[in-house]
């Protein structure tokens, strides 16, 4: 085999009440997101005691891989590293080092292209080898996923049992929803030959081959967790704003379906479990929401199976016209200019 770990790269949490403000500040640095916003927020992580669900989440996704991997035969130690929180990918980088890695694949948490979704997952990478310096192990990452059949079915599988507990209600909506951005980074998504909107437009496929394996018919598209000065533009319409309409078109039944994230950490149980709850709560409609993927044995497999891909030639499942992206080596973007960083008012 031609790699001797696997790196799992994810954005980190706080852990208790005096993380909240350094961890949000390293998310912010350069972003640009005024003082406001980071109040509000840093208010969500207390209501949790100050302890995202992200890095446990996370540890159980680790050991389910590490099982995994090993039922398939398949040798290789998982390490854990984040961009925005301990333990800070930087540090892992330099145990690799020492425990004499030379060569590891890396699994970002998320499926999809864009700047926050992928190329900011190099430029850590990036970063981490450089603070490392001489001898840091070669990292290679894995593929996006977001159309691969495993994410999918796990997706699908979630939106078919919300639909279940509303009892299949007549009706009812199911609404995908993923983080926004500003639009000025969708835009500036993908390899720029492709037009932009590349991560949008993989939202709408991924939402689109659920809803045909789960067999829904009406459904919409809507982003959540809008940062950034007000000014700004990012995607539309937000998940709570969607609810009214919806209340005003006369439905009574909705299904939300988080396709843009991999497990229930604070954007989930915040935005969604409460926020977007406690509005349909006030406008009497039913709400479900459909369960995140990391805790499916299928996520697990996804993993494994991307792993094949680089140490046993296995086939790229995809269910999408897409290009596979997103797995370069050692930080690299996919092609010149592809989802770069677009510059933030301070
Ligand atoms: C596309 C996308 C994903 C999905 C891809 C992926 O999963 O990587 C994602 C995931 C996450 N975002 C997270 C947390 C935060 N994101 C923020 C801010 C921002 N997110 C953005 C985008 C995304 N974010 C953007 C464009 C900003 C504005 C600042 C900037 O331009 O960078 C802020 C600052 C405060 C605020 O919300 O304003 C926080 C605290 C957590 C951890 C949650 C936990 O602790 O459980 C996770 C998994
Ligand atoms: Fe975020």
């Amino acid at each position: 085999m031609n790699y001797d770990a696997l790196l799992w790269l994810s954005f980190g949490g706080p852990e208790g009440p005096d993380d909240v403000m350094p961890f949000l500040e390293n998310v912010t640095r350069g972003r640009g997101v005024p003082p406001e916003r980071l109040a509000e927020v840093a208010e969500h992580y207390h209501h949790f005691g100050g302890v995202s669900p992200i890095n446990r989440l996370n540890r159980e996704a680790i050991a389910a891989v590490e099982k995994e991997l090993a039922a398939q035969g398949i040798e290789l130690p998982v390490y854990f590293g984040n961009r925005n929180w301990h333990p800070m990918v930087e540090d892992t980088v330099a145990t690799m080092k020492a425990d004499g890695v030379r060569r590891a694949l890396v699994f970002p948490t998320s499926a999809y292209g864009g700047y926050s979704a992928c190329r900011q997952y190099d430029e850590d990478i990036a970063r981490a080898r450089a603070a490392v310096g001489d001898g840091a192990p070669e990292l290679v990452k894995l593929r996006q996923f977001f159309d691969h059949p495993l994410f999918v079915s796990s997706f699908a599988d979630a939106v078919r049992a919300a639909h279940a507990q509303l009892g299949d209600a007549e009706g009812t909506r199911t609404v995908f929803t993923a983080h926004s951005v500003p639009l000025s980074a969708d835009v500036t998504s993908g390899p720029p030959a492709e037009g932009g909107n590349r991560y949008s437009r993989q939202i709408a496929e991924a939402a689109r081959l659920v809803a045909a394996e789960a067999g829904v018919e009406g459904y919409d598209v809507v982003w959540q967790s809008r940062s950034g000065p007000p000014q700004v533009p990012w995607l539309e319409p937000d998940i709570v704003d969607h609810l009214d309409a919806l209340h005003a078109e006369g439905v009574t039944s909705v299904v939300v379906c988080p396709v843009g994230f991999v497990s229930d950490h604070l954007e989930v149980i915040w935005d969604l479990d409460n926020e977007a709850a406690d509005r349909a709560g006030e406008l009497g409609m039913r709400f479900a929401r459909a369960a995140t993927p990391n805790g499916d044995p299928r996520f697990a497999e996804l993993v494994a199976e991307l792993v094949r891909e680089h140490t046993a030639g296995a086939q790229a499942r995809k269910l999408s016209a897409f290009p596979a992206s997103g797995g370069t080596a050692n930080g690299e973007p996919c092609a010149a200019g592809c989802c770069e960083a677009v510059k933030r008012p301070s």
